[in-house]
C-alpha cells in the first residue's frame, strides 16, 4: 500500500528494519535535546505529515526497548492517526521509569502500524443475543 508523506525533517522516510515488521520506527525531530523527569510527558514532534488511505488508520505504539529499559512509553496507550489528519506526527511520551530520560534529536521513540479498519452504524436495540459469557468479565474465569 502506498501512503504519501511530506518529510520535513532531515531524516530518511522511516522503514521496516526486517522483512516482515509491521512496524516502522519514527524519530524524534527536535532542536534541542529533551530531557524527561519521572512522571513527566512531552509532545515530541517527527516532521513527518501523512495521507493515509480512507479505511486505514496510522497507529503509534511504544518500543518494548524503551519500556522495559527506561519506562518510556505511550502517554496515550496507542496513538491514532486518523486518515483524514494532514497535521504533523506528533508523539506524547512519558517516563514511567525512576530516572530522568533523555530524548536527542534522531532518536527512535516509537513505531507506526498501519492498520485497516471498518466504519459501522450502530442499530439501537431494546435487548442484545446471549451468550455463555453474558455480562462476565474482568477476570471473572480466575486468574
Ligand atoms: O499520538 C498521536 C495521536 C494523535 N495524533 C494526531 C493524529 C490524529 O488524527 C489527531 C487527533 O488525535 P485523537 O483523535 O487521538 O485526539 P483528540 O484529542 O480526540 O483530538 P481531535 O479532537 O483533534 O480528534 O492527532 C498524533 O499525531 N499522535
Ligand atoms: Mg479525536
Amino acid at each position: 500500500m502506498i501512503v504519501k508523506v511530506l518529510n520535513k525533517s532531515p531524516f530518511p522516510l522511516p522503514e521496516y528494519k526486517t522483512p516482515y515488521s509491521a512496524g516502522m520506527d519514527l524519530k524524534a525531530y527536535i532542536d534541542d535535546a529533551i530531557v524527561l523527569k519521572p512522571l513527566d510527558r512531552v509532545l515530541v514532534p517527527t516532521g513527518l505529515f501523512l495521507s493515509i488511505p480512507k479505511g486505514y488508520e496510522g497507529q503509534i505504539r511504544g518500543r518494548s526497548g524503551l519500556a522495559l529499559k527506561h519506562g518510556i512509553t505511550l502517554a496515550n496507550g496507542i496513538g491514532t492517526i486518523d486518515s483524514d489528519y494532514r497535521g504533523e506526527i506528533k508523539i506524547i511520551l512519558i517516563n514511567l521509569g525512576k530516572e530522568p530520560f533523555t530524548i536527542n534529536n534522531g532518536d527512535r521513540i516509537a513505531q507506526l502500524v498501519l492498520i485497516k479498519h471498518e466504519w459501522i452504524d450502530f442499530d439501537l436495540v431494546g435487548s442484545l443475543d446471549e451468550t455463555d459469557r453474558g455480562e462476565g468479565g474482568f477476570g471473572h474465569t480466575g486468574v
